[in-house]
C-alpha cells in the first residue's frame, strides 16, 4: 500500500524506482527461485549501431555492467571486421578488460578462426551461433545451417582441447526475416545438435521479437523433448512488446537463464527491422517483483544504461529506466 500512495504522489511522468518485491504469489511458486541473467548489450547491442563505438565506451560499459553484479557479459565477437565493423576492435575490448573474479565475459566465434583469435585476446568462453532458419544462416554468416553445424563441430573439438566453455545460439526460433514461420522442430532439432556436440548451454533467441507467450510454449514444449531445461535459456528481442511476457513464460517452464541487454539496446545487423533485446533493467525489475534473485544492483545497472545512452546520444529503450527518470 506503501508504494502505492508514493506511486500516486509522484509526478506522473517521473515515477521514482520502486521497490515492489512482493511475498511468494501462489501463481509464482513454479518459478525459478534464482535466475542467471546474460549481459548481451556490449556485442548484441553495440554490433549494430550506425557509427562504431569507442573501444574506451565499450571497456567502461563492461565494467560498469560488472560493478552492478551481472554474473556475465557477453564482451564482443570475433567475426569478419568486413561483415560487422562494429566489432573490429574486438582484441582491444577483450584486453582492455579487467575481467571481474566470477564473472564470465564470453565472445562469439563463429568459426575456428573466431576461436583462435578469441583465444589469442584471453577470452574464456567462446559462443558459436547458428540457426532454425537456413536463409537467415545465409545472410549472416554467409552459409547453410548444416554447414555451420560442421563449422562448428570445428570450434568446438578445439574448445574442448583448450578447456573453454562453448554456449550455443539458435536464432530465428520464433520466426524468420526472410522464411517467416519456424518450425518448433526445426528449432528443436538444431538445438538438440548444438547440445550434443558439448555446448553446455542453448539460448533460443527471437531474433526479431515476433513471438507471442503461446509461440514461445510451443518452441519450449518441442526444444525441451530433446535438450534438458537446465541447459536452455532465452534472448528476445523486444520488437512486438512481447518480450517480458514470453520471459515470463520461459520461467514459467522451468527455464531459468535469460538473455538481455543493458537500457534495451540492439538488434542485428542480418535482421533488418529487428529492435533491441529485452532490456535488462526491465528484466530485472520484473524479477524483482517476483521475489526472483539475481544478484544485480538496479540502480548501479540503470547507471550503465545511461552511460551508455549518453556516449550514443540515445533514449534508453528501458521503460524502468525511462520511468525512474535516469535519462
Ligand atoms: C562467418 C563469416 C566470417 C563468414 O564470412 P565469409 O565471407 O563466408 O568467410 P570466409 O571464410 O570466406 O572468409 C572471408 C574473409 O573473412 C575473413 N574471416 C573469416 N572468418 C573470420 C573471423 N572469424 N574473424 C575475422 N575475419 C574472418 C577471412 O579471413 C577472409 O578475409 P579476406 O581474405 O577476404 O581478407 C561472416 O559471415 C561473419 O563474420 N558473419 C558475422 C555475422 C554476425 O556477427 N552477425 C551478428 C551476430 S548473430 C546475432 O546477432 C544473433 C544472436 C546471436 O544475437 C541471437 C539472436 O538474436 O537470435
Amino acid at each position: 500500500m506503501e508504494s502505492v500512495i508514493n506511486f500516486m504522489s509522484c509526478n506522473p511522468v517521473c515515477v521514482p524506482l520502486l521497490s515492489l518485491r512482493s511475498e511468494p504469489l501462489s501463481a509464482t511458486q513454479s518459478l525459478p527461485e534464482r535466475v542467471k541473467i546474460v549481459e548481451v548489450g556490449p556485442r548484441d547491442g553495440l554490433q549494430n549501431e550506425k557509427t562504431v563505438v569507442a573501444t574506451e565506451v565499450k571497456i567502461r560499459l563492461i565494467h560498469m555492467l560488472s560493478e552492478a553484479g551481472l554474473p556475465v557479459i557477453e564482451a564482443t565477437s570475433f567475426v569478419s571486421p568486413k561483415w560487422v565493423p562494429q566489432m573490429a576492435d574486438q582484441g582491444e575490448v577483450m584486453r582492455g578488460l579487467h575481467m571481474k573474479p566470477g564473472v564470465n565475459y564470453p565472445v562469439l566465434t563463429p568459426n575456428l578462426k573466431g576461436f583462435q583469435a578469441a583465444l589469442k585476446a584471453g577470452a574464456k568462453e567462446v559462443a558459436i551461433f547458428g540457426a532454425a532458419s537456413e536463409l537467415f544462416s545465409k545472410k549472416n554468416i554467409n552459409c547453410s545451417v548444416e554447414e555451420s553445424l560442421l563449422r562448428f563441430e570445428e570450434v568446438m573439438k578445439a574448445a574442448k582441447q583448450e578447456g573453454i566453455p562453448v554456449r550455443g545460439y539458435v536464432s530465428c526460433v520464433l520466426g524468420c526475416p526472410y522464411e517467416g514461420k519456424v518450425s518448433p522442430n526445426k528449432v528443436a532439432e538444431v538445438a538438440k545438435r548444438l547440445y550434443s556436440m558439448g555446448c553446455y548451454e542453448i539460448s533460443l533467441g527471437d531474433t526479431i521479437g515476433v513471438g507471442t507467450p503461446g509461440g514461445m510454449l510451443d518452441m519450449l514444449n518441442a526444444v525441451k523433448k530433446e535438450v534438458p531445461v537446465e541447459a536452455l535459456a532465452v534472448h528476445c528481442h523486444d520488437t512486438y512488446g512481447q518480450a517480458l511476457a514470453n520471459i515470463l513464460v520461459a520461467l514459467q517452464n522451468g527455464i531459468s537463464v535469460v538473455d538481455s541487454s543493458v537500457a534495451g539496446l540492439g538488434g542485428c545487423p542480418y535482421a533488418q527491422g529487428a529492435s533491441g533485446n529485452v532490456s535488462t533493467e526491465d528484466v530485472v525489475y520484473m524479477l524483482n517483483g517476483l521475489g526472483i534473485h539475481t544478484g544485480v544492483d538496479l540502480p548501479k545497472l540503470m547507471d550503465a544504461g545511461s552511460y551508455i545512452c549518453r556516449s550514443l546520444n540515445r533514449r534508453t529503450n528501458s521503460k524502468v529506466a525511462q520511468a525512474s527518470c535516469k535519462l
